[in-house]
């Protein structure tokens, strides 16, 4: 039995473009123990923690997994569906939508799928699905906007993973940020436009991004750059001022700095400033998922309206809105082969 695995009959096949986009992923159901097992799995990924292992391994298994289980469990519980979790829902979504619109281009010269970095359905079995079809072009799509290493970065490791033990290797195209794309900014303007026409013009617009440690950016991740370019292009394209828009970062883990300003701790800080009427969303997320639907929808408006705020609305993520399917098309449109 050889260590690299194939398809025999690869070579006599069609060539064929595989589609693979991507997304974080979610547990399979929100109960302490599936969330136990997906919590393992995501903390266990040196991309994303990255605290010598032998000390983080004691710290996740002896403290984190016995206490965070249950109380993400609880989270995860108040924005289920009944389709499953909604970041997973609305990924298969826009797979789908994508794979129309490719699908009347190309015909069956392109499949197009979806797979989760940490659960189900794995990078791994997407991808042994496109060697099996005898694929030769694979394209790889992570949903991340922004480019960042415990996400984009570790989507690569899980693609290389799999990819090393094949023994024909095919073409490879791996879309690593899309945080400065035309299409992507004019997507995220108009639900802005959209929002206040239809609620009138926030006295601040909060672009508020996933956090990360503070120490990964000074090691050279260029996440921050990127949600700080999102942000600039953004607020010209929508002709913003200075006083009309904050970035901020949510979503903390642990103890160490994360990037600054906190959404939660700003959020506090409006209302006594005269900002009781804000919109925040999350250009970081190209799904809604546990971090805007209970975060931002429901926590964060809880701080701020404790903190004196009158009126706070969440704009939803672009999730399978047509312009924002049109520019993910695009981005891959270009690689697949033409025959
Ligand atoms: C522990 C460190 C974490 C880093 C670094 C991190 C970076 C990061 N994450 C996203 C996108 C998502 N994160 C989501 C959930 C989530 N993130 C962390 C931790 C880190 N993220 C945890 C522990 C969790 C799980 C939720 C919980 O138990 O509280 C999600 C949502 C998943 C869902 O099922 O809905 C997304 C999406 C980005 C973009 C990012 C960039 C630096
Ligand atoms: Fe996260
Ligand atoms: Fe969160």
């Amino acid at each position: 039995m050889s260590r690299f695995s194939g398809q025999v009959s690869n070579s006599k096949q069609k060539p064929r473009t595989g589609v693979l986009v991507t997304n974080l992923g979610s547990p399979g159901e929100p109960t302490p123990g599936a969330l136990r097992r997906y919590l393992a799995e995501f903390l266990s990924d040196p991309r994303v923690v990255e605290i010598p292992r032998l000390v983080w391994l004691i710290i996740l298994h002896g403290i984190i997994l016995r206490v965070r289980p249950a109380k993400s469990a609880k989270l995860y519980q108040s924005i289920w569906t009944e389709q499953g979790a909604p970041l997973v829902v609305i990924t298969q979504k826009q797979k789908d939508k994508i794979a129309a619109r490719l699908t009347e281009q190309y015909g069956d010269d392109v499949l197009v799928d979806f797979a989760m970095r940490y659960g189900k359905p794995s990078i791994a079995s997407a991808l042994q699905k496109f060697q099996q079809a005898g694929v030769d072009n694979i394209i790889v799509l992570p949903l991340y906007p922004q480019y960042a290493g415990p996400t984009t970065g570790s989507t690569f490791d899980a693609v290389t993973a799999e990819v090393k033990r094949w023994r024909w290797v095919p073409s490879l195209h791996f879309l690593s940020s899309y945080h400065d794309n035309p299409g992507y900014i004019d997507a995220l303007a108009n639900t802005v436009r959209e929002h206040i026409a239809a609620h009138g013009k926030p006295d601040k617009l909060v672009l508020s991004y996933h956090g990360m440690p503070k120490a990964f950016q000074e090691w050279g991740d260029p996440y921050y750059d990127f949600c700080d370019k999102t942000t600039q292009l953004l607020v010209a394209e929508l002709g913003l001022g200075q006083d009309d828009y904050l970035m901020t970062f949510q979503s903390r883990f642990g103890k160490a700095e994360w990037l600054q300003p906190y959404t939660d701790v700003t959020l506090e800080s409006l209302p006594e400033k005269g900002d009781k009427h804000i919109a925040i969303m999350s250009p970081a997320f190209s799904a809604d998922c546990l971090e805007t639907l209970e975060e931002l929808e429901s926590e964060n408006r809880e701080i701020f309206m404790e903190a004196g705020g009158e009126k706070y609305h969440y704009i939803a993520a672009l999730n399978d809105r047509d312009d924002h399917i049109e520019m993910l098309t695009g981005l891959v449109n270009p690689l697949i082969t033409k025959r």
